[in-house]
């Protein structure tokens, strides 16, 4: 897809994602719309981690989804170390919740493919391919099919053959979500593990409010109809988290209160939406 040139589109200096007043609108065939998002505005500075929460419905996929340059906003713009996304690049890396590998490669085809594709010679490729699968404990499956792997396997060479493309910035839509309780908690020990070894700016949906405090050094809550950005939280925890235990991190005075606060913004917003649904049925 388009990347313009530094002369077409150079804006500032700064390093880091710039989300300007985005607004995404959905026409419906049958005349209506959905206002996904409305008037999203936010700065990360590169290797800050956020995590955002809020009701089904908010607009968190779709935020994504234009970080991502898969969809165009009806207003506003997405600027990354001073250039303006149009689409989809390597620069920018996505992690889904489950099925984006290629079942019929082996792990270590899985993880080289950016590279390959890249034209990167294969003994480079080879060394970038052990080092990462090193990193997230899968040195043993490389020959191993994906579709012989358990979901947590699956998910680590998911964030491998992301960070093979070397993206400045990760985009995470629920990763985690499909995984069994004892295998997510260890899996967002890894994903803390990599955002502080790599410096990746990191964005991460996610449903589990203890997740998006444990993960999130800032955490986003948005509210529906229209998606927007509702209250912003900076957060001791993901930096306590990184090497350590994250159910001792959970014993932090702030947590539990933070967490009541958080659970009970979504509750009413919840509330809400179903008062809404209910008067207008
Ligand atoms: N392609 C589309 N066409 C029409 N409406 C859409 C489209 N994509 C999303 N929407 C609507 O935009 C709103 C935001 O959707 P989005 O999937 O971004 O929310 P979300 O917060 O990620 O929800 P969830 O938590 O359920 O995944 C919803 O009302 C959804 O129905």
């Amino acid at each position: 897809m388009r990347r313009q040139s530094d002369a077409q589109c150079q804006i500032g200096t700064m390093t880091g994602l710039t989300i300007q007043n985005l607004s995404m609108r959905f026409d419906l065939p049958n005349g209506s719309h959905v206002q996904a998002l409305k008037d999203v505005s936010l700065d990360l500075k590169q290797g800050e981690l956020l995590s955002v929460l809020g009701p089904s419905g908010c607009g968190k996929t779709t935020l994504l989804n234009i970080v991502a340059g898969f969809l165009a906003p009806t207003e506003g713009r997405i600027v990354l170390n001073g250039h303006r996304v149009f689409g989809p690049d390597a620069e920018r890396g996505m992690v889904f919740q489950q099925g984006a590998l290629f079942e019929w490669m082996s792990v270590r085809d899985n993880v080289r493919f950016g590279p390959d594709m890249k034209g990167m010679p294969k003994s480079e490729s080879a060394e970038i391919v052990d080092h990462l699968l090193d990193v997230v404990g899968l040195q043993d499956f490389k020959e191993k099919m994906v579709y012989e792997l358990s979901g947590g396997m699956q998910q680590r060479v998911a964030l491998a053959r992301c960070l093979a493309n070397d993206p400045d910035v990760i985009l995470m839509d629920e990763p985690l979500g499909a995984l069994d309780a004892l295998t997510r908690e260890r899996m967002q020990s890894l994903v803390l593990k990599l955002w502080k070894e790599t410096g990746k700016t990191i964005i991460l949906i996610t449903h589990s409010v203890d997740e998006a405090l444990l993960l999130g050094e800032r955490l986003l809550v948005m509210a529906p109809r229209p998606g927007r950005i509702h209250k912003e939280y900076r957060l001791p925890f993901a930096d306590m988290g990184v090497g350590a235990d994250l159910r001792e991190v959970k014993k932090h005075p702030d947590y539990a209160p933070t967490r009541e606060e958080i659970l009970n913004m979504i509750w009413n917003m919840e509330e809400e939406i179903m008062g809404r649904t209910e008067e207008s049925a």
